[in-house]
């Protein structure tokens, strides 16, 4: 199954049907698409190299972050991506299957030319080369903190409408989001009540959030959560006009960093295992003991709308 809504509930048995090492490939990137192309190629087959099935890639991972690079840098994925004008697509295809990897492909800039709308897009695909699913960053990045950082998403940005669940064969279940969607909880309760066993999120906070909330985010994402977190970050570069912060991390059930990244390129990686969120799951059994009758409106998932306009999996 792939991200469609139809995810249904969650499946029976352990959400990981065996353990999978997964890789963040922290990207130092720059201006010239191509080369960042090329070289995140290099370092997927370096990740897939040392045992890495699961492997990600950081947000805007083919091009600069910011909101005068979007409609520049820019693919068109819909009604289906032609190699010529979507060469991140047709990439990020070949590195997933070259390297017999799932790959969340970090995101890119992407364009409808029917709609008009530029979007945040993450594209992840499976061993086979094929289009797992789609996720369109949810909440956009608009915040202002006088005198540190002013930033608009939305002033080139169109928001995506969905929950993305992937269901890996084999494996199990992750929900992707990206960067911002961290900061809200909901995406992820939906995610690991309908089964994920990790919640991807490539993302690019700056030097005033990312001291403040990067970690502290993955941590309470997994402790609210009881599964794996990873977020995956570009590499600083402190010539660009956005200086990310770097810091990939992957997060434990039990809200224990198990991997992280410092400022410059980096791969983390690290085995994820069913037992620890079947004993993190045992040990706080806050599972079965949520009380819906007392908080009715929150469900068990149930929110969840599949957005009609994104491509379907091939
Ligand atoms: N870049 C983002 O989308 C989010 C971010 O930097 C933050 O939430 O802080």
């Amino acid at each position: 199954m792939s991200s469609s809504a139809a995810a249904a509930a969650a499946p029976a048995g352990p959400v990981l049907k065996k353990p999978i090492k997964m890789a963040l490939v922290q990207l130092a990137s720059g201006s010239d698409k191509a080369a960042n192309l090329k070289h995140a190629a290099d370092q997927v087959a370096k990740a897939a190299a040392s045992g890495s099935k699961l492997v990600i890639l950081p947000e805007c991972f083919n091009s600069p972050y910011g909101t005068n690079f979007f409609p520049e840098y820019a693919e068109v994925l819909l009604p289906s991506p032609d190699p010529k004008a979507a060469p991140s697509y047709a990439s990020l295809s070949n590195m997933a299957k070259d390297n017999q990897v799932f790959l969340v492909g970090g995101s890119i800039p992407e364009y409808n030319p029917s709609t008009k709308k530029h979007y945040n897009t993450s594209l992840i695909f499976g061993p086979d080369g094929a289009l797992l699913a789609t996720h369109r960053k949810v909440h956009l990045f608009d915040i202002d903190i006088p005198g540190k950082i002013t930033f608009r998403e939305s002033e080139v940005l169109s928001p995506g409408n969905q929950v993305t669940l992937v269901d890996l064969p084999g494996y199990g279940r992750i929900g992707v989001a990206i960067c911002y969607d961290v900061r809200f909880p909901e995406l992820a309760t939906i995610a690991a009540r309908r089964g994920a066993f990790a919640l991807v999120y490539p993302g690019a906070f700056n030097l005033t959030t990312g001291p403040l909330h990067w970690k502290l985010l993955a941590q309470a994402r997994a402790m609210d959560n009881q599964i794996y977190v990873a977020m995956c970050s570009p590499a600083r570069d402190m010539g660009a006009t956005y200086h990310a912060y770097g810091h990939s991390m992957l997060v434990d059930p039990m809200a224990q960093v198990v991997g992280e990244a410092e400022e410059s390129e980096a791969i983390v990686e690290a085995e994820l295992d069913s037992a620890k969120i079947e004993e993190t799951r045992r040990n706080i059994p806050l599972n079965t003991q949520r009380r819906y009758d007392v908080y009715p409106d929150v469900n068990q998932g149930k929110i969840h709308f599949e957005d009609p306009e994104l491509p379907k999996p091939t």
